[in-house]
């Protein structure tokens, strides 16, 4: 048929048997050739067959000929990718982006920013949320997505937040244009940038922002980014709060990536934290002199690496996450709590973690010796196992004896000792962080974690003594009592001295007794009245943090004991077997062959 000089698209045989749709003697010259060429044709309506049919039923119907729409088709769909490409060349040559991964913390400060100063004034589309998730779902639509006046089910407070949804938004910042866009995992910028998690089991590019303004300079983009982190600092200090971010517990404190759970809380003053007031006042002016200027200098000047890092230890509730979040609060940076007792932290993920944390911040881990972190130390090495157990060594404790939470289950050793100390000041560990490890049994620990450079300060939090029992009998009771006017400032001082007198000192964690006071709901005279008789009961209560400390003891002496006989058993096995191969290669002795020849009974 084409031999014909007709042109048009075969159909199948079968269905017509013309099986050409003969309308070339209708259609103008185009071109050279003056037809259009099949192969054309074919390409137009590749992909789509609604096209085709389209064509037959035009030409069938009204004899239309559709050839002069395919061709402009056809040359849109080759034009186009030119006119991208060249698109894309020009905005690259008259703007200046940026693009922030949406596990940094900027990322939120942005958000947050875009939330108060643009999205809730002048915006008819925005992804809402309650309090401070709205600052921290990074996921890709955690949160219902609203127009404005049309009520989501999260709206059921006041204090929600609107954030850019998916997508574009352009805003001005004076007379500068932005253009902000939440790229979907996968987008990769004109910078190529592709960000990838190591903790991101799905090992996707993570969202991220995009922040894109005229120019050839990224000054104007650096400047709305301090304005932005300006901007929340600010927010938190008026509001009084600071962002706590977890990275704990069984899976469910983890966003999927793998990152910090975010929440937004008051901040603790740390005149609320009782404890020895020499103590604190050593650990502020610490925690505020590592933060100056000519204290960074320093550390640069002499080549250490700029990091501080304090081990507070005690029993269970003596305050000290408390007194971290007060100090992380008076900072004025933002806290992040790992907790690695729940078994779900791997190395990989903890050295991420540490990897995504800015450059000023608290980082806590709690409670470190529930861990499970033991030397990679070979059991296996059965002499070295017996030497050390009958050592007591702390460093022998394996993970299992020590990876066991309060609550005394078992768990998996995922974070080795080398992983936590590369995760803590390896090479590609952040600078700037305040690492503070509490442990409930510092002896535990191993003293390649503890020594100077990773611990600088090691703090005991203790029980209650009479000043402060005093001062936590103020704060929860007599302040209140002063401020409704039952009592004057004198007397509530000398019904707290009456309180702390009654109550044994160094018996107690402020907890305990928090919990005591608690129970009294504010009322001074029942507190006095039964503080001796609450006292007497506790203290013939078995203690949570002894119970908890002597059966950490009890489970490791279990467990060398079950250790012990299990390289006894080795042993004996190993003897059985090596007599039973020594008896192909040497003379049976006497007592094999009475063996064998019982045997030799047997299996007749
Ligand atoms: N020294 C303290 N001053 C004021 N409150 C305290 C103090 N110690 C404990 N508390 C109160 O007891 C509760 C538990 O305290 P916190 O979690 O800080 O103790 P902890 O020593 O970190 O315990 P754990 O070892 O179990 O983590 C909190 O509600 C806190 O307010």
């Amino acid at each position: 048929m084409a031999g014909d000089g007709v042109t048009g698209l075969i159909v199948p045989a079968a269905r017509d048997q013309s099986t050409v749709l003969a309308h070339g003697t209708k259609h103008e010259p185009l071109g050279v050739g003056g037809v259009i060429p099949l192969h054309l044709k074919e390409a137009v309506v590749h992909g789509h067959p609604l096209l085709e049919i389209v064509q037959r039923l035009a030409y069938r119907l009204h004899g239309w000929d559709l050839d002069k729409i395919l061709v402009l088709i056809a040359l849109y769909n080759a034009g186009a990718p030119v006119y991208r490409f060249l698109k894309q060349q020009l905005v690259r040559l008259t703007t200046a982006e940026i693009i922030i991964p949406e596990y940094d913390p900027l990322a939120r400060e942005v958000l947050q920013w875009m939330s108060a100063n643009i999205m809730a004034k002048r915006t008819t589309q925005a992804l809402v949320s309650s309090g401070s998730e709205a600052q921290t779902s990074m996921d890709n639509y955690p949160i219902p997505y609203g127009r404005r006046g049309a009520p989501t089910n999260n709206l059921d407070t006041d204090d929600f937040q609107c954030m850019p949804p998916i997508g574009k938004k352009i805003f001005w910042v004076g007379l500068r244009p932005y253009l902000l866009s939440r790229a979907p995992r996968g987008y990769t910028g004109s910078t190529g940038a592709n960000f990838l998690m190591s903790g991101d089991k799905s090992n996707q590019p993570l969202n991220s922002l995009r922040i894109v303004t005229l120019g050839w300079s990224l000054g104007p983009l650096q400047d709305f980014v301090k304005k932005c982190h300006d901007y929340s600092v600010e927010a938190r200090v008026n509001g009084g709060t600071i962002t706590v971010h977890f990275a704990s517990g069984s899976g469910g404190g983890m966003d999927a990536y793998g990152n910090w759970h975010t929440v937004t809380k008051s901040v603790r003053k740390l005149d609320t934290v009782d404890m020895e007031e020499h103590v604190k006042m050593d650990l502020i002016r610490d925690a505020e002199d590592y933060y100056k200027a000519e204290t960074k200098k320093f550390y640069a000047e002499c080549g250490i690496p700029y990091r501080r890092g304090f081990l507070f230890h005690g029993p269970p509730g003596t305050g000290k996450s408390s007194f971290s979040a007060a100090l992380a609060g008076h900072l004025n940076c933002d806290i992040y709590m790992i907790n690695l007792s729940g078994g779900d932290i791997t190395d990989g993920r903890l050295h991420s973690l540490f990897l995504s944390l800015p450059k000023k911040c608290v980082v806590v881990i709690e409670d470190i010796d529930s861990a499970g972190i033991g030397r990679e130390q070979e059991l296996s090495e059965v002499e070295d196992v017996r030497d050390l157990a009958r050592a007591g060594s702390p460093s022998f404790i394996p993970a299992r004896a020590r990876g066991r939470g309060k609550k005394g289950a078992a768990r998996p050793n995922m974070v080795t000792l080398s992983g936590l100390l590369n995760a803590i000041d390896g090479n590609a560990s952040q600078e700037g962080r305040l690492l503070i490890m509490t442990s409930n049994n510092p002896d535990a620990l191993d003293e390649a974690l503890t020594r100077p450079g990773r611990v600088d300060k090691r703090v005991h939090f203790g029980y209650l003594n009479e000043a402060s029992a005093r001062s936590i009998f103020m704060r929860l009771i007599g302040r209140h009592a002063v401020a409704s006017g039952s009592v004057t400032p004198e007397e509530a001082a000398s019904l707290s001295s009456i309180f702390a007198r009654k109550l044994p000192s160094n018996t107690f964690t402020p907890a305990q007794v928090q919990n005591f006071l608690q129970y009294c709901r504010r009322d001074a005279d029942k507190a006095i009245g039964e503080v001796a008789a609450w006292a007497e009961k506790e203290v013939s209560a078995p203690s949570p943090s002894k119970d908890y400390q002597s059966k950490e003891d009890d489970e490791t002496k279990r467990y060398v004991e079950a250790q012990e006989k299990l390289v006894d058993t080795r042993v004996r096995l190993n003897g059985i077997v090596n007599a039973l191969n020594g008896e192909k290669e040497e003379e049976p002795s006497s007592q094999t062959t009475t063996e064998n020849a019982t045997e030799r009974k047997t299996d007749n």
